[in-house]
Order: structure tokens, then sequence, then C-alpha cells
């Protein structure tokens, strides 16, 4: 029969199967971070099982360390307490941490990536649903719950049913000013939150091979947002290129024998896909949401729709816009560039092009949060921090940050943000701050404007 990419990767991996039931799938790695870890750490010390195979889990702090002052000790009660019991329980259990401080440290979707853990071909979990970020590099990679969370540590397996397979392909050229954010934000806005569900997503055609991995990263890392289990995309010379030689990739003919491996990582040509979508890459354009949810995204140009039902204006009358009202010359007060999905070195760069020489507008709040402490570093080594202070932006430490504010960095009630994340529900960036979601290139441009704009005509 033929195979998908994901088929390849799943069935290398079936441990077991249960006639007719689910399979017992081999995880190669997990990662941690303080949200969902302590309760399964818990649960195994109160059954007395060991943790399987501790090489095998990296442990991050990122979801409630502070952005400024990260040598201080964390003010925060509640944020201390959790990165404390972070690191007590790696340290019981010999586990690799690279928690506040360290120079390895960051968000976890971020780090992985850069350091090499993340490889084709692999699996891969965390209790974290943008876990679909790694993706990208061909593996399969999804969030798990926590007590899922436990299963892996007491086994390095999981009990799991096989998902459908959905294909998404977008062929074509983008149009100047078109991001991957945007081409994810398109394709959500076209199929809904809960298209995927049950599936787990192949990106496939032109747009997604010319993409850098960065790119892909921020398309995989949005999957979820359309409801499937994760995505991938199937890894080629680009991603070779991005794993050799980082800190974990495998070395001299290590490497070139993982590659002969790699090449294998497709889906055969009549591999046949639960569901398929196609899309055509000139239809895109520079996208925003208006809404409550990530599926609630035009082109930045275009019109709020016109629906009539109760969830549609509950989610306008929150973000206190107006049907067929256009968000062009909208003033904004906030901008956060960061989050997993969009604070690496090339989101950077995007926005850096753009500011260079600019000045942010004076009602306007500028977060710029790197994803980890190498891309903070690559920030400075590039000369980006000084077009940011120039301008007025605020360069601050890594970690999640205003994406999902478990920290002090909260958009003030009734405030819009543009923010570069991948949810924009109620109160997600603080209690009553209004979210809405595009590229780094919007954010940049709305932060020097103070309002939104309408880009492809700002671009040289
Ligand atoms: C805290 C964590 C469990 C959560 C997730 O699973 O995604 C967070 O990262 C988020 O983005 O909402
Ligand atoms: S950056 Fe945001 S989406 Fe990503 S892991 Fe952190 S909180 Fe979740």
């Amino acid at each position: 029969m033929k195979k998908t990419l994901f088929d390849k990767v799943w069935d290398k991996h079936v441990v077991d199967s249960i006639p007719d039931g689910p399979q017992i799938l081999y995880i190669d790695k997990h990662l941690i971070h303080e949200v969902t870890s302590p309760q399964a750490f818990n649960e195994l010390e109160k059954r007395e099982i060991p943790i399987f195979r501790p090489q095998q889990i990296i442990a991050t702090a990122d979801h409630n360390t502070p952005t400024v002052d990260q040598h201080l000790p964390i003010k925060d009660e509640l944020s201390r307490n959790q990165l404390e019991q972070l690191t007590k329980n790696c340290s019981k259990n010999n586990i690799e941490l690279y928690g506040l401080g360290h120079k390895n440290n960051g968000i976890v979707h971020v780090i992985a990536p850069e350091l090499g853990i993340t490889q084709p071909g692999m699996t891969m979990v965390c209790g974290d649903s943008h876990t679909s970020t790694h993706g990208a590099f061909g593996t399969i990679a999804f969030g798990i719950g926590t007590s899922q969370v436990a299963q892996v540590f007491a086994s390095q397996c999981l009990l799991l049913t096989k998902p459908k397979s959905m294909r998404i392909s977008v062929n074509g050229n983008l149009s100047k000013g078109v991001t991957p954010k945007d081409v994810v934000l398109y394709i959500i806005s076209k199929l809904g939150t809960d298209a995927g569900t049950g599936h787990f997503i192949e990106f496939a055609g032109d747009v997604f091979e010319n993409m850098s991995m960065e790119g892909r990263m921020t398309v995989c890392n949005m999957s979820i947002e359309m409801g499937a289990r994760g995505g991938m995309i199937a890894p080629d010379q680009t991603t070779y290129n991005y794993v050799q030689n980082r800190e974990f990739a495998p070395k001299g003919i290590d490497f070139e024998n993982k590659v002969k491996e790699w090449k294998l990582l497709k889906s055969d040509i009549d591999a046949v896909f639960d569901t398929e979508y196609q899309f055509d890459a000139s239809d895109i354009a520079p996208m925003i949401t208006y809404g409550t949810n990530p599926g609630m995204g035009i082109k930045i140009t275009d019109s709020i729709p016109e629906e009539d039902n109760e969830s549609f204006e509950k989610s306008l009358a929150y973000m206190g816009f107006q049907k067929g009202e256009s968000l062009i010359n909208k003033e904004i007060n906030y901008v956060f560039i960061g989050s997993c999905t969009n604070s690496r070195i090339e989101d950077f760069r995007i926005a850096a092009e753009y500011i260079n020489g600019k000045q942010k507008a004076k009602n306007i709040n500028a977060w710029l949060v790197p994803g980890s402490h190498k891309v903070a570093n690559q920030i400075k080594e590039e000369g980006l921090d000084k077009i940011f202070t120039k301008a007025g932006f605020e360069l601050r430490q890594p970690g999640c940050s205003a994406c999902l504010a478990m920290n002090d960095d909260k958009i003030p009630e009734g405030e819009y943000c543009v923010s570069t994340s991948n949810r924009n529900f109620e109160g997600r960036q603080g209690q009553g701050a209004k979210t809405l979601l595009a590229s780094p290139l919007v954010a940049a441009a709305t932060a020097v404007e103070g309002k939104i704009i309408d880009i492809t005509k700002h671009l040289n």
C-alpha cells in the first residue's frame, strides 16, 4: 500500500498493536515545561514508578518566566514556586533542564529545533498544544495531556489511535509582503477552527517547499488552531541544512547516514489522504484577525464579514468591532512580536528591515520578545537591537511573555494588541485585552503607524 509521510514515521514507531484498537507508539523525545509537568511527576512519585528514560527528556522554563531582570529572584510567588518545582523534579530524576538564565533557555518550541534536538522522522511530545511546531522537520510531534506526560515518563510510549490523514497543498508564488504567518492565517480563515479534527495534516506544494525552516515552523505551529492533532512537512535540503552542525544533531558520517534515511521521508506519489484541500498562493494576502478565534481572519484590506449568529456577534462585541467594518486606520496601542509562532531570528529580521530608520508611533507600546537566548544573542550580533531601540521598541528577555500572560507581560483591559502569537481568545493576553493576530511585518508596521495600515502600499 502507498504510504503518506505520516504513515512512514508512525509505522516505524509502533511497538505493539491491539487488533482493531489503539497502538503503542514509541516516543523519541519528550519535552517538558513548568506548567504541565508537576502533576505528572507527582503521580509517578506517588505510585513509586521511576522515570524510564530520563535522557530522552529535555526541560525548559518558559511560560512563567519574567522577561525583564531575569538575573533577579522572581517576584511572583506562583511563578517562582513553579520554577523551583521544575528544578527539583529535574535534578531528582536526572533530567536535563535549561532553566532561567541557562544559555539554552527559551520557549520549548523554539529551543528544541535550534539545538538540533528536533530531527526528521522522530516522534516528539510535550504537554503543550503547540508541539505541532516540530512537524516542520517531518517529525510526528503533538501536544499531550498531563496523564499522558506521566505515561511517557513511565514507559517512553503512548497508547494512541492513529489519526486520519489530511493534505493541504498550496501552489504558486506568494505576493510581496505575504509571510508564512499569512499563509496559515489564510488557511484557517478558509477552513475554520475544527476542519482538522481527528486529522494529522501534511502541508505540501511549492509554497512550503520554498519556505525557510522558520516559516515552516510558523505554519506547523498553528496547524492545531484548525483543530488538527498536528501538522508536518516533508524534510528536504532546507531541512538538512538547518539541522546540520546544531549542538545535538548527528555529526560527520552519522549525519550523512541520517540524511539518507531522511530522504525517504515523503508521501508516496499515489498515497491517498482521507481529506485534501488545495489553495492558490496568489489568492493569499497579508492577514489579520478581527474576532476571538484564529479562524476569524481577513485580508487586511477586506471588511469584517456579515454573519448572523450569536457567537459571531458575541465575539465582535468583545472586540468592539462592527460587521462590515474595515480595520484599516484602527488605532492600536500595543504591539507584541514574540511567541513560539513568530519569535525566531527571521521574524525579527523582517520586523527590523521594516522599522529601520523609522520611529514607533507615540501611542504604541511595542514589546519584542525573542523565543530564546540564542535568538536574543543573534539579534545583538546582527545589530538589530540598535534598530529596535533607536525606533523606541522595547526588547525584552526570552519567554512566552504576552502570548498568554502567565507572567507580568499583560495587555491592559480594553486595549487592542496586534500580536504575532497564535491565539486571540478572550482574555488570552490579559483580562479584557483584545488580540489581533498578524505577521511580524504587519505588527512592525502597526507599531510605526500607531494604527492598522495596508502594508502592501508601504513596501519598497
Ligand atoms: C500552558 C500550556 C498547557 C498551553 C498549551 O498547551 O498550549 C500554552 O502553551 C498555550 O499556548 O495555551
Ligand atoms: S509561546 Fe504561547 S503558544 Fe507558545 S508555548 Fe508559550 S504560551 Fe503556548
